[in-house]
C-alpha cells in the first residue's frame, strides 16, 4: 500500500497535548482528514491551532501522542514532507531573492510543482515574480507562499491562515484555488478566523476552544443542530400560539406585532409546524445559522 493510499487518512492526529509551561496549548486531540477533504479549523487567538499544526508538521515536539501524514510519523519529517505543502501565517522569505528565485527554492523543498499552472497563479494572484522579496508587502509574501503551495501536487496542503493579508479579489482566487485542488484530490487543512472563508470552502469543521476540539462535523450537520431562526407572519391574529413557547428546542419567542412570531428552534421543524395547526400563515421563514452564529454559540464571551 503506497503512503497516499485512499485508505489511508492524509492527516491523523491521536491524543495529541503539548504544553509551554502552565499553559496546555493543545490537549488530547484526536483527528482524522481523510484524503481529498477542504477541512477548516477553527478557533479564536490562542486557541491551540498553530501549536497543532506545528506539531503537525514536525516542528515541535508533541509531550503525548502521535500525528501521521498519510501513514508517515510526522516526526519523520523528511519523508512526511514529500507529501504536503504548508503555508504559515507568517511568511518570510530571503529578502535579497527575486520572487521567481524564491518560487524556485520552495520549488526544490517539495514534492514536485506544475510549473504551467504557477505561472497561471502568478498572473491571477497578480503578482510580479521579478521584484525582490524584501521589496513586497505582507500580503504578496503570503502570496508566494500560497502561489508555491497551490502550484504543487502535494496530496496534502496545510494552510495556516493563508488569507490573513489579502485584498477581497484575492480573498476570491484563493477560493478557487481551494476548489481546482479539491477536484484535483487534493486534501486541504484549512485553519482560520474568517469564517465566511471556511464557509465558502469548506465541507467539515473541527471548533478547537482551549486546546481541545468541541466539534467536528459537516457544514451541513453544524447548522441542522444550531437554532434556526423561524419567523411566522400571520394573515390575522391568531390566539393560542403562545404554547408553541413550550415545545421542545422552541426558545425566545416573541411578537414583534400582532401578525409577526418569532422563535429560535433546535432540531426539526415538524412540531413547530403541527403548532401552528390552523392559523392563517401568510409567510413562514426558517432562516439556518450562519457558520459566524454557530461560532459565537461555543464561545460567547468565554476565552479561547
Ligand atoms: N512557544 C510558546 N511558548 C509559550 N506559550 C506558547 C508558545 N506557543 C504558543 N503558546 C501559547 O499556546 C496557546 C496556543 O497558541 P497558538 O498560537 O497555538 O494559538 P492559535 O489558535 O494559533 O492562535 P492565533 O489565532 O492567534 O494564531 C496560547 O496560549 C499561546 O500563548
Amino acid at each position: 500500500m503506497s503512503a497516499t493510499s485512499p485508505s489511508v487518512p492524509a492527516l491523523r492526529m491521536e491524543g495529541l497535548s503539548k504544553r509551554f509551561g502552565t499553559t496546555e496549548a493543545v490537549a488530547d486531540l484526536s483527528l482524522a482528514v481523510p484524503p481529498g477533504e477542504v477541512f477548516g479549523f477553527l478557533g479564536p487567538n490562542g486557541a491551540g491551532k498553530s501549536t497543532t499544526i506545528r506539531m503537525l508538521l514536525g516542528l515541535l515536539r508533541p509531550n503525548t501522542g502521535t500525528a501521521w501524514i498519510f501513514d508517515v510519523p510526522a516526526s519523520d519529517v523528511q519523508r512526511a514532507h514529500r507529501h504536503l505543502a504548508y503555508v504559515p501565517a507568517d511568511v518570510a522569505l530571503w529578502p535579497s531573492l527575486t520572487g521567481r528565485e524564491c518560487l524556485d527554492l520552495l520549488a526544490g523543498v517539495g514534492p514536485g510543482t506544475d510549473p504551467a499552472y504557477r505561472d497561471e497563479l502568478l498572473e491571477r494572484f497578480a503578482l510580479d515574480p521579478d521584484r525582490r522579496a524584501r521589496t513586497y508587502s505582507t500580503g504578496n509574501r503570503q502570496k508566494v507562499a500560497l502561489v508555491a503551495a497551490f502550484a504543487t501536487r502535494a496530496p496534502l496542503l496545510v494552510l495556516d491562515e493563508p488569507t490573513s493579508g489579502l485584498d477581497p479579489l484575492m480573498e476570491r482566487e484563493f477560493r478557487a484555488c481551494i476548489a481546482e485542488a479539491a477536484r484535483r484530490g487534493q486534501t486541504v487543512f484549512l485553519s482560520s478566523h474568517q469564517l465566511a472563508e471556511v464557509e465558502a470552502t469548506c465541507s467539515r469543521v473541527g471548533i478547537l476552544r482551549s486546546g481541545r476540539l468541541v466539534e467536528v462535523a459537516g457544514l451541513a450537520d453544524l447548522r441542522r443542530l444550531h437554532r434556526a431562526e423561524v419567523v411566522v407572519d400571520l394573515a390575522a391574529p391568531a390566539t393560542g400560539l403562545q404554547r408553541l413557547a413550550d415545545l421542545p428546542g422552541v426558545a425566545d419567542l416573541r411578537w414583534s406585532s400582532p401578525v409577526r412570531l418569532e422563535l429560535s428552534l433546535t432540531g426539526p421543524p415538524g412540531p413547530v409546524l403541527r403548532a401552528l395547526g390552523d392559523a392563517d400563515v401568510a409567510r413562514l421563514e426558517v432562516r439556518e445559522p450562519s457558520l459566524e452564529e454557530i461560532f459565537l454559540d461555543y464561545y460567547g464571551q468565554a476565552p479561547a
